[in-house]
């Protein structure tokens, strides 16, 4: 299936953003962990936390996360300190995306994993019992979740933990989201020092937890006021001094010519008008906003360079070849260095009269490339389904814009 997007000449919106998906399926971990008895209030409804729902309500012997990074990563070390053995699988991708670095720590503090399949990846065979290991050194710097599933299941380990880091940390705000919320839950934990986290075995107390709007999800609407002639969108459920790291995405906006005003019940979008020369950035602590980023600059005309991308490689899908391939279908020519670093100085190729966007099973492609319908009327999104992985009812809200949707079955 394939969407076709014809944008209203001005956008004119209040859109109620989804739950952040990294805030639910952490306080269902934490809720698990803390015996509470009543779930967390606006949990996401996507699919990402829908496994981990189905994965902490039921008694399968398999766990099927499908394509939920943060449900393989954090239910791993959950299920290794809890009684029953369970095998941890999910899709193809999710069978290539590697958990190594996490199994190897929780091995380290006494825990029993096998791989199923392939040394390295899941799915993964665990076996739950007492942990008695109190301190690890592990790698910070490829994905932050394996440094958040250990976190996590700190206070109920007997002798608590202490982590120590290697390596440039990546996606930092995610593990301060993670010490957050562990607080939040009546956990101690604290950094010693830049690279050194210590949790006490202090156990977690039940509380009443309610999860904010996704700031993630926000980005795609920044990012069509950014591209659209005209734009009045309000977004609810978002607040200042938000827990999640990519409400940097707002002040990056602002150098893009959006600004954000902060109302009663969330934030309302204003363009400003002003554009910079070009925008240089460092993703290291904000990486889903990429794509958002690329997509917005090449639209408005504006070269970049990301550095600090290093994690996108084993995402959903390699991100920055995804970005290459399908913003060169615009006309635009990227280079990519060391892995790491995306630039675009402003290279064009002819465009593609009828460019079909490859979306790579992931939910990110689609949604950071539908706003390019703004200067692409003829462009269409393949596989639009893919967004329920973090945001189910994006198209829906689309529409509510204005936004006209049409069909195509190739
Ligand atoms: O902890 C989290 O909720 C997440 C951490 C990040 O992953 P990495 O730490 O692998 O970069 C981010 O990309 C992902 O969408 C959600
Ligand atoms: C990378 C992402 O998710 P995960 O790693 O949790 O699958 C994402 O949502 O962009």
């Amino acid at each position: 299936m394939r969407y076709k997007l014809s944008v209203p000449s001005a956008v004119k919106a209040t859109i109620q953003l989804p739950a952040s998906k990294s805030i639910s399926n952490r306080a269902l971990i934490l809720n698990a962990l803390a015996q509470g008895t009543t779930p967390p209030c606006n949990l996401s409804d996507c699919d990402d936390t829908l496994v981990m729902i189905k994965a902490l309500d039921g008694n399968n012997e398999t766990i099927d996360i499908m394509a939920a990074g943060t449900a393989m990563r954090f239910l791993t070390a959950y299920l290794s300190t809890t009684p029953g053995t369970h095998i941890l699988t999910g899709t193809e991708r999710m069978q290539q995306r590697p958990i190594q670095i996490l199994v190897n720590a929780l091995r380290e503090l006494g825990a029993q994993i096998d791989y199923v399949n392939k040394e390295g990846y899941p799915p993964l065979r665990i076996h739950g019992k007492e942990l008695t290991g109190n301190e690890i050194t592990l790698k910070g710097n490829v994905s932050s979740q394996y440094i958040s599933a250990l976190l996590m299941i700190g206070p109920v380990l007997k002798n608590g933990l202490r982590l120590h880091l290697s390596g440039e940390i990546i996606s930092r705000p995610y593990i301060n989201l993670t010490l957050q919320l562990m607080k939040d839950f009546g956990g101690q934990a604290s950094w010693l020092s830049e690279s050194s986290i210590e949790v006490s075995p202090k156990p977690y107390i039940p509380v009443s937890f309610m999860v904010e709007s996704d700031w993630s999800a926000a980005s795609y609407w920044y990012q069509i006021a950014a591209l659209s002639e005209k734009a009045e969108i309000e977004l609810i459920g978002l607040f200042p001094n938000s827990y999640q790291g990519d409400s940097r995405g707002a002040e990056i906006f602002a150098r893009l010519g959006v600004e954000t005003e902060f109302i009663h019940e969330g934030v309302l979008l204003k363009k400003n008008g002003t554009l910079p020369e070009r925008l240089d950035e460092n993703f290291i602590d904000i990486p889903d906003l990429a794509q958002t980023f690329a997509v917005t600059c090449c639209l408005l005309g504006i070269p970049f360079r990301f550095t600090g991308l290093q994690s996108l490689k084993i995402k959903e899908t390699d991100r920055i070849a995804a970005l290459e391939n399908e913003l060169y279908k615009l006309g635009y020519i990227l280079c990519d260095k060391q892995d790491s670093i995306l630039c675009w100085e402003g290279e064009r190729c002819e465009p593609e009269a009828e460019p079909v966007i490859n979306t790579y099973e992931d939910h990110r492609m689609a949604m950071a490339f539908a706003p390019a319908a703004v200067r692409f009327p003829k462009m269409r999104i393949a596989d639009p389904q893919v967004v329920t992985k973090s945001y189910p009812s994006y198209w829906e809200n689309l529409k509510q814009a204005g936004f006209k949707i049409s069909i195509e079955q190739p």
